[in-house]
């Protein structure tokens, strides 16, 4: 009773969408939304709202709304937040200069060679500008950010002005650039959807596909963490929309035709750029996978980390948390993850991961100027999405030997695993808008049911965690959670 009347019932449905305030952004264009890792701390869950053995805490999904639509407005996915202050934006906009002392040499765009003119006031900011300018410490966009779908739209369907290999990373990816400046990062498809992967081929051999890229960016918002730059698919022209337009004479040089006609090129990578993995249009039409492009390095610079849980990456040799049961134990005392939400971060990525079978997280990126306290980029999912038949329970063994995960992702995924929402149909759902999506599925049925097989898998391992703590009930583990997050002061 204590508890029940201490906090605020998180369950009631909120007051519409209204606690976003989309008609009142401040000075920046800022729109004033719920950052999903600042969430939590005032809001609590008790007995009452969890219970024990199901979840009360569904709305009913009315008839005539899509499951995907009724998931993005529960209230787990509209919890309210104080505004994001000013140092917690990616980026700020300089304040204007006034003409007269402007710099005589100030910087024209030559519309004639593709550009369009840039004047850009707060009302006509391209969206892939809104987008980087809404990126804060707690994540890439908001809830119910209404830039995405015109973002997501001018990428699919923008002319290209230029495209040009992306150095770094082992296999072939192209950064295209828009009329209006704005780039993205192509990959291009390598496998049919129904292809599973070779189950010879080790992780670290395994081809990018780009509709795990699509898939995971869908994976990644409906989870509620939107830690993954949004990604369209689209059928590009690789001679009218690559060959004719790049200026990259290495990448020009690597284009043939194929002997049944179609145009194939194949790019200078260390890891299957060659005659014989050419990428093929059909016959200049191929799928392709476009995310959009963080901003520039030199604008936000970022900070890669390793995984303590990286895999050994060698056909013999086991990483330490192979055979240590206690590895975590090491981990939780190590900065940065003995400290705020760093390691709840880590597990949300993890459980991320193990749904779609990413094994090749060896590294994850933040933005150096959050430091510690901030959200982690989930960058690069090309090889998940490989396997439907095969769980990798490996994937998991984060959450296993630390038995921790952030409440608000545990009682996301417990709505997830409902019949009225159900993780197969609302990822089905969501990725049914992509254009790729009148081509063929996004992701087969099989890779479908694999989710929902998988995430039954993480909760029984939340379950056993919660069975480890001897003595302890359920209702106590949920407080000790929620002790643990408020210490963390997010989730
Ligand atoms: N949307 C993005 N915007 C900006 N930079 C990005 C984006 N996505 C990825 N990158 C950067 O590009 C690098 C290479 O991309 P990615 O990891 O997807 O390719 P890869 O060929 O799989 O690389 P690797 O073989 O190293 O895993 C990443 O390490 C990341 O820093
Ligand atoms: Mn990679």
């Amino acid at each position: 009773l204590v508890s029940f009347s201490a906090y605020q019932q998180p369950c009631d449905p909120p007051t519409g969408t209204k606690q976003m305030d989309f008609s009142n952004p401040d000075a920046k264009g800022h729109l004033h939304m719920p950052s999903p890792s600042q969430e939590t701390s005032k809001v609590g869950f008790d007995d009452q709202t969890v219970g024990r053995h199901g979840v009360s805490m569904a709305g009913p999904v009315e008839s005539g709304r899509s499951k995907l639509e009724a998931l993005f407005s529960h209230p787990l996915y509209n919890i309210p937040s104080p505004p994001v202050s000013e140092e917690d934006w990616l980026l700020k906009v300089k304040p204007k200069v006034k003409v007269s002392e402007r710099s005589s040499q100030i910087w024209v765009s030559d519309n004639q060679d593709g550009y369009e003119d840039t004047q850009w006031t707060g009302d006509n900011q391209p969206p892939w500008l809104r987008f980087h300018l809404n990126i804060s410490r707690w994540q890439l966009y908001a809830p119910h950010d209404p830039n995405i779908e015109p973002l997501l739209q001018q990428l699919a369907t923008h002319r290209v002005v230029s495209a040009v290999q992306k150095s770094g990373g082992t296999q072939l990816k192209l950064v295209m650039t828009f009329p209006n400046y704005g780039q993205a990062m192509l990959k291009p498809m390598k496998q049919e959807r129904d292809e599973e992967t070779n189950y010879n081929l080790y992780y670290f051999s395994d081809f990018e596909r780009h509709n795990a890229e699509i898939a995971a960016f869908h994976l990644d918002r409906i989870l509620g963490y939107r830690r993954i730059p949004p990604v369209v698919g689209r059928l590009v022209d690789v001679v009218k929309e690559i060959k004719d337009v790049t200026t990259d004479r290495k990448l020009a040089r690597t284009f043939f035709t194929s002997p049944v006609g179609n145009v194939c090129f194949y790019g200078l990578c260390s890891y299957y750029c060659s005659t014989e993995h050419a990428v093929c249009g059909r016959p200049t039409a191929l799928e392709v996978s476009l995310a959009v492009m963080l901003p520039d390095l030199s604008l936000a610079t970022r900070r890669t980390w390793r995984s303590p849980w990286r895999r050994s990456y060698s056909r013999s040799k086991l990483a330490k948390w192979e055979t240590d049961p206690d590895y975590c134990s090491a981990v939780k005392k190590t900065p940065p993850y003995d400290k705020g939400t760093r390691l709840v971060d880590f597990i949300d990525m993890v459980i991320l991961d193990f749904l779609m079978s990413n094994m090749d997280r060896h590294h994850y990126e933040t933005f150096e100027k959050f430091g510690n306290n901030t959200f982690l980029l989930h960058l690069d999912n090309g090889r998940a999405f490989g396997r439907h038949s095969k769980d990798e329970p490996s994937i998991l063994v984060p959450l296993e030997q630390c038995c921790r995960i952030r409440r608000s992702t545990w009682l996301r995924l417990r709505l997830l695993s409902q019949a009225q929402y159900q993780l197969s149909d609302v990822m089905r759902e969501s990725l049914s808008h992509d254009p790729l999506a009148s081509v063929a599925p996004l992701l087969s049925e099989p890779h479908l049911a694999a989710l929902d097989r998988r995430l039954a898998t993480v909760l029984q391992t939340v379950s056993r965690c919660q069975e480890r703590q001897t003595g302890v009930g359920v209702s106590d583990f949920i407080k000790i959670c929620l002790l643990q997050n408020q210490a963390g002061s997010q989730h």
